[in-house]
């Protein structure tokens, strides 16, 4: 068909001339045909079908010899065809509605050809206005919806936020095990940030999101790669998900297995042992998870292919642009070459430089805010514990202990070695308590997490480490023994409880070292409702920097029996 015509703003797509293109992605397309004098406002309705279904483009080609038109859809869902039929009732209820209402009206119906322009004409304006109406009809809806969930969105053609797990099915034709999953993992309603992420990415779109810790990012983006994928394939890495931490990592792997139970997926994290394997491009994969080295690693070193990668997850992006990876991530986004790739980027916080890398390097993302834009979980309880002093937080926390041990409890502090002191100085009161540090080996920091994952540890102390994306179920209490260094990344440490709706404790120690740095931490405490002493609000601006004093030793112990 070479006399191509498109309506609206479709690809001019000429398919003789790339006939074997086209027989490339037939699958890909789906017709139905309709008849030659649809109107424009006929057109509109499908459009906005295709809008709130968040699928592809609506193109419309003429063919001359026939007495039809085609509308090609671009939808590589093979259920489209079912919901065409859903979409073409317009067209054979608007037929339906001229043969009744003719003899009523006094027209016949072979009407002469002075009088069918204008009657066409004056209909095709009435739909077009109709479907205009029911454009904006529905974007009220959907801004209402947002509303009511604190869903804040910026970019065009956004797709109406999913109301329910159920509309994956009736709106993009979800296999049952995804919704099988859901059920069986207890999961019933999506959260803000899967009502509005989900769409978004099955429309193809790009996004960044930035929402809660605990608000259930992960299936956010796990959710609607399983189902672009389909179904497994031998043909190299389709999706890559990159996480700043190892335990990050193996949490999101154990988190896809689970959503994709019951569906042949080759799912891969990527172990040591994995990277350095000569054989990777043998191993099928169709999603790979991994720390950026690692994978950069793979790439540069063992010739990992990543042409093929349809989606690209960066999950904790601000942490992945920090300095030390970015160059990590930076090479595997490169690697990651297919033009027609959608990448996405999840985070509790989202500061305004990220953006801005995020802006330059994505097509026509969407923004999408749940809440407030870098702020902590409403469900945490947030206190500021002066203690004066090194010796001061030491006391602090036995006492804290005495009074009331509700464990699980995670105590962060500044560094390994201290964690390593503070260890030390725990072990030999009568809580059982674990620490997990970048010293440790792999299986080391594992059995930490599962031992207290399963209650047998009832405080963990850690470094930053896993302040990030852990999902430790009804962490009751984090204390933050050392001030974190940045308000970051005090709402990710304090996020590792008061998680999917569950309440939490934060409890944050302060000397007067810390105090030029307090603004920041009451900043957030207040924007999450906390009360906050007046005096520290008053605090002078500090411009942004990385707080990380060096602290003194850390015991109880007179300095010279350390000697
Ligand atoms: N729709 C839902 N309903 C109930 N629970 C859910 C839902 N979605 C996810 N969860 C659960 O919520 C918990 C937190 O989810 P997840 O780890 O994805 O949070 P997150 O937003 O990525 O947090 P962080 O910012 O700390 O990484 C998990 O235990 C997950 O199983």
């Amino acid at each position: 068909m070479t006399d191509s015509s498109f309506l609206f703003s479709g690809i001019t797509f000429n398919r003789k001339k790339f006939s074997s293109d086209f027989a490339r992605f037939k699958v890909k397309y789906s017709y139905l045909k309709v008849s030659r004098d649809i109107g424009w406002g006929d057109l509109l309705a499908f459009r906005i079908a295709f809008w709130r279904r968040g699928w592809g483009q609506l193109t419309v080609e003429k063919k001359p010899s026939n007495d039809s038109e085609e509308i090609l859809l671009e939808n590589k869902d093979p259920e489209v065809e079912a919901e065409v039929e859903v979409v073409a009732k317009p067209v054979k209820k608007r037929k339906r509605k001229a043969a009744v209402s003719d003899p009523v009206e006094g027209f016949s119906v072979f009407k002469s050809s002075k009088t069918e322009p204008v009657h066409e004409e004056n209909e095709e304006t009435e739909n077009a206005s109709q479907g205009k109406k029911e454009l904006y009809r529905q974007m009220e809806r959907d801004a209402i919806f947002r509303k009511k969930h604190n869903i804040h969105t910026s970019g065009s053609n956004i797709p109406s936020p999913l109301q329910d797990f159920s509309e994956l099915r009736s709106r993009y034709g979800c296999r049952p095990y995804i919704l099988r999953n859901l059920a069986e993992l207890g999961i019933k309603e999506p959260t803000p940030i899967q009502m509005q992420a989900i769409p978004i990415l099955l429309s193809g779109r790009e996004c960044f999101a930035c929402a809660p810790t605990g608000s259930g990012k992960t299936l956010a983006f796990v959710c609607p790669m399983l189902m672009k994928l389909k179904r497994a394939s031998k043909e190299g890495v389709r999706a890559v998900i990159l996480c700043p931490t190892r335990e990050l990592a193996s949490q999101t792997f154990r988190e896809c297995k689970k959503l994709a139970k019951g569906k042949k997926f080759y799912i891969k994290l990527m172990t040591k042992q994995l990277a350095n394997s000569a054989e990777f491009s043998k191993v099928p994969c169709d999603i790979l998870i991994s720390t950026p080295l690692r994978l950069k690693f793979a790439v540069t070193k063992r010739k990992l292919d990543l042409s093929r990668v349809e989606y690209l997850v960066l999950d904790e992006s601000d942490k992945l642009f920090e300095l030390g990876l970015l160059k990590h991530v930076d090479a595997v986004v490169k690697a990651c070459s297919n033009p027609s790739i959608t990448r996405s980027l999840f985070s509790a916080t989202l500061p305004d430089t990220v953006e801005e890398l995020a802006r330059s390097i994505m097509h026509d993302a969407v923004r999408v805010i749940i809440g407030r834009k870098n702020s902590a979980s409403e469900s945490i309880k947030q206190k500021l514990v002066f203690v004066g002093s090194e010796e001061g937080k030491l006391l602090a926390l036995r006492q804290t202990f005495e009074e009331s041990l509700n464990p699980p409890v995670l105590v962060f502090v500044q560094n390994k070695d201290r964690a390593k002191n503070l260890y030390k100085e725990l072990k030999f009161d009568e809580i059982r308590v674990d620490v997990i540090h970048s010293d440790l080996s792999q299986l080391e920091r594992e059995n930490a997490i599962d031992n207290f994952r399963a209650g047998k540890t009832w405080v963990l102390i850690a470094t930053d480490v896993i302040a990030r994306g852990m999902d430790f179920k009804g962490v009751n209490c984090v204390i933050n023994y050392d001030f974190p260094d940045s308000s970051s990344a005090y709402i990710h440490r304090i996020g590792r409880s008061g998680r999917a709706g569950r309440s939490g404790e934060a409890v944050t120690f302060y000397t007067e070292a810390d105090v030029r740095y307090l603004k920041n931490i009451a900043n957030v405490m207040k924007a999450s409702g906390c009360e906050v002493p007046n005096w520290i609000l008053t605090l002078p601006k500090l411009k942004w920097k990385k707080h990380r004093p060096k602290r003194e030793f850390l015991s109880t112990k007179p300095h010279d029996d350390e000697e």
